[in-house]
């Protein structure tokens, strides 16, 4: 299915339901912190599960406390697109549950 790349007005747009996400490099980002390296990683694996859910995978980053991701769509030449932000959109409904801020 090809997707289209947002415009700078719709990537706009979309951020504004994403606090704590921004652009960086052409990329959707976001870093979390946790409790403990252990409750970083399970968030690592839960992210994965649902990356591979939608088909749709970020840079995924483990540190001793943090996760990052970084997203863009390879499909449509690295551009931003709607499943970038759908994937934005699950990390932030699972984050929570995992203690995340
Ligand atoms: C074949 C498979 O559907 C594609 O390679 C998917 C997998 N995950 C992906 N992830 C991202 N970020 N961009 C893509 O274009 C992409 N394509």
């Amino acid at each position: 299915m090809a997707v289209e790349p947002l415009s700078p007005q719709e990537i706009e747009d979309a951020l504004t339901g994403l606090p704590g996400w921004s652009v960086a490099d052409g990329r959707l980002t976001r870093s979390y912190r946790l409790a403990s390296h252990v409750a970083a990683a399970a968030l690592v694996a839960h992210i994965a599960a649902v990356q591979d859910e939608l088909d749709h995978h970020s840079d995924l980053t483990l540190g001793y406390d943090t996760v990052s991701l970084s997203v863009h769509t390879h499909s449509a030449g690295g551009a931003l697109t709607a499943k970038d932000f759908a994937l934005a959109r699950r990390v932030e409904d699972i984050a929570p549950g995992h203690g995340a801020h």
